[in-house]
């Protein structure tokens, strides 16, 4: 197995604070990754050193075995698919759902031409129907609900067939239902063997599919802990993690979380 991420003693200092403060981790080849923390944790940052678009102030950073520093990456960006909000200002509100997946192989986020090839209409078509969207492809993108727009990204960051997944809070806003369902579709991706390595941020344990093999957690910018999923994701280290007395408990192929009462 080969390391898709290596972060080795990294710090990300804004305003003289660390953001990131002093992070190893190494995830490898077709490990799906949670990485779970509180509000202000520093994932979103984790996740941008981790996507290339954030160089660390100090520490070294590969990605899918190239050198943050060292390689082009905008030779490298094309190789990792990102779904998160940062993304939903650059795309225009009037473009179709299906033009917004399908610039993504163009390395675009807004239409520039009349026409497209084919066979690329029809895999954002088909991505669009795995994350059970086939319906609104050729509605604006500007009319989407929070749900959709977030499937919209996911397929957008699917459709370059990329080696590193990113997903940045995919079912944050979501109703129950489509929670679930949001699940179960990334369940399965997570199972496909054929599919990236993953890595999702998220604040709840009952966000992390089926098929998830990792999870890393961050509070204040420091690693808490982060290995195996069934080591790591205890009651001890989620309270350390979010600052309060928490039990865990994994049901089947899911987990649940809950604050102990007051004593
Ligand atoms: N450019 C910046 N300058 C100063 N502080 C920043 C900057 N960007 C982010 N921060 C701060 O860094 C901390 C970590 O932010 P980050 O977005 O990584 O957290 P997060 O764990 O993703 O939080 P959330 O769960 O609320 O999205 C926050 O306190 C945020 O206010």
């Amino acid at each position: 197995m080969s390391d898709v991420l290596e972060l080795v003693d990294v710090s990300v200092v804004r305003g003289g604070r660390p953001l990131v403060d002093h992070v190893s981790w190494a995830a490898e080849e077709g490990e799906r990754w949670a990485v779970l923390g509180p509000n202000g944790a520093g994932k979103t940052t984790l996740l941008q050193v981790a996507s290339s678009y954030l160089h660390p102030s100090t520490g070294t950073v590969q990605i899918l075995g190239e050198k943050l520093g060292s390689v082009d990456v905008f030779e490298l960006r094309p190789r990792i698919g990102i779904a998160g909000a940062s993304m939903l200002d650059r795309i225009p509100r009037r473009q179709t759902v299906v033009e917004t997946v399908l610039t993504a192989a163009y390395g675009m986020t807004a239409t520039w031409r009349e026409s497209y090839d084919r066979s690329d209409e029809d895999r954002a078509r088909l991505l669009l129907d795995r994350l059970g969207i086939a319906h609104l492809a050729d509605r604006t993108f500007g009319t989407l609900s929070e749900g959709e727009r977030k499937r919209t990204l996911i397929s957008r960051a699917l459709m370059t067939d990329p080696e590193l997944l990113l997903l940045d809070e995919p079912a944050a806003g979501v109703d129950l239902g489509g929670r679930e369902d949001l699940m179960r579709r990334l369940g399965r991706l997570a199972k496909d063997p054929a599919a990236p390595s993953m890595v999702m941020v998220t604040h709840h344990v009952e966000e992390i599919p089926a098929g998830f093999t990792h999870c890393l957690m961050i509070n204040n910018g420091k690693l808490v802990a982060s290995g195996p999923l069934e080591e790591t994701l205890t009651s001890r280290n989620l309270s350390k993690c979010f600052g309060l007395p928490l039990t865990v408990e994994r049901q089947g192929e899911r987990w649940t979380a809950r604050g102990l009462p007051l004593g």
